[in-house]
């Protein structure tokens, strides 16, 4: 069982991967993700060059075996929408994750709650707001539609 501190180490995990993502995740937002399986983190990723991974998608990349028994913690919503990558949330749904644990909402129009909604709707646990402050802080000046 995981609890809140270490819940809380995942994510601030997330959010230090999070800052090697710049300068060349730009004009993506820095993201951060790591997965964990009881207790361990077993695969770790963060906003690669645009059209390149996503933090999840490169977290995801890493780790091929089942995805059952993963919660991810990232420090943004997950995408719902085929930009220049395909859809993480999709992507997460497709591949079965357990549990998505998300700092922070997406405000781009094309997402902006969509990500939670689907990953909810797929039957997938999500909990939403842990280090909220903490990685708002960072990625904020980022994010769409402040970053246009
Ligand atoms: N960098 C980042 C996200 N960034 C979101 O994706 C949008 C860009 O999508 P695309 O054109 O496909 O690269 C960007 O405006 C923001 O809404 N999302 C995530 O799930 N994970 C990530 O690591």
């Amino acid at each position: 069982m995981t609890n809140l501190a270490q819940e809380i180490s995942f994510m601030q995990r997330a959010l230090t991967l999070s800052h090697q993502a710049l300068p060349a995740c730009r004009p993506n937002p820095p993201v951060g993700c790591v997965l964990v399986k009881d207790g361990l983190i077993v695969s770790e990723g963060f906003t690669q060059a645009p059209g390149c991974h996503h933090a999840e998608a490169m977290a995801l990349a890493n780790y091929d075996q089942p995805l059952d028994d993963i919660t991810a913690y990232v420090t943004l919503e997950p995408c719902s929408f085929v930009g220049r990558t395909p859809s993480c949330a999709h992507t997460l749904v497709e591949k079965g994750i357990k549990r998505v644990v998300v700092a922070t909402l997406d405000p781009d129009p094309r997402n902006s709650g969509k990500g939670i909604d689907v990953l909810k709707q797929a039957g997938i646990a999500v909990t939403l707001g842990l280090c909220e402050d903490e990685v708002a802080a960072f990625i904020s000046p980022y994010l769409l539609p402040n970053n246009n």
